[in-house]
């Protein structure tokens, strides 16, 4: 695990120190699709998944932020990194590229880079699938109460939580927003308890 950590981080330094995030957005994008194949060799698996979460700007104004780690944290997960962030635009675009022919992309865009957000890093087990199901679904009127979508708003354009879709999205959007150096390994005292 500790070999594949650190050949993931070199792989997504030597890229980003390579072309940038500043560098155009097409190249931009086809450098991380690399890098998520790179990264995919990492040892990012069973008590070592991570996922990809931020507290959108809508969930920080909302003061929502220590309530959604508290749920992270009494799941059982771990938390590897997490900052307080203004996201650019180069970035977003990059983050919502999947999403760039939808007619809301713009309003994400400018919603996402709105204020800042909070993102972190958890790991754990199954920590990908568990959140998406903490988090509810994308339409908070879809979202069960319990969910922190169905309990803390009501339009999907305020929808105050992202959360990685898949490992495979979750080791983009993570080389994407974190360097290696603020992804913290350390032990967690509970983890006998919890495994
Ligand atoms: O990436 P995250 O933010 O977790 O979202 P998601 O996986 O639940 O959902 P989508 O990719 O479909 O959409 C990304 C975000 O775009 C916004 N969004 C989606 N559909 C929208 C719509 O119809 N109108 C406005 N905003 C929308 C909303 O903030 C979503 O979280
Ligand atoms: N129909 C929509 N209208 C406005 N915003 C949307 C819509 N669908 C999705 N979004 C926004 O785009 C984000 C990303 O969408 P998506 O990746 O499909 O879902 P999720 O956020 O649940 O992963 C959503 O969280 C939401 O903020």
């Amino acid at each position: 695990m500790l070999a594949g950590n650190s050949v993931l981080s070199l792989e997504c330094w030597f890229e980003f120190d390579t072309f940038g995030l500043s560098c155009r957005w097409p190249q931009a994008h086809a450098v991380l699709k690399l890098n998520s194949s790179l990264c995919a060799v990492s040892g990012w698996t069973g008590v070592n998944e991570r996922t990809f979460i931020a507290v959108k700007p809508d969930g920080v104004q909302r003061k929502l932020v220590g309530e959604i780690v508290r749920r992270f944290e009494k799941r059982g997960f771990k938390l590897v990194a997490l900052k307080l962030i203004k996201a650019s635009e180069e970035l977003l675009r990059e983050h919502y590229w999947e999403l760039r022919n939808k007619p809301f992309y713009s309003t994400l865009i400018s919603y996402m880079s709105s204020g800042p957000v909070v993102a972190m890093v958890w790991q754990g087990l199954d920590v990908v699938k568990t959140a998406r199901k903490m988090l509810g679904e994308t339409n908070p009127a879809d979202s069960l109460p319990g969910t922190i979508r169905g309990d803390f708003c009501v339009e999907v354009g305020r929808n105050v939580i992202h959360g990685s879709d898949s490992v495979e999205s979750a080791q983009k959007e993570i080389c994407l927003w974190f360097r290696q150096g603020e992804l913290h390994r350390w032990e967690s005292s509970p983890n006998n308890w919890i495994y």
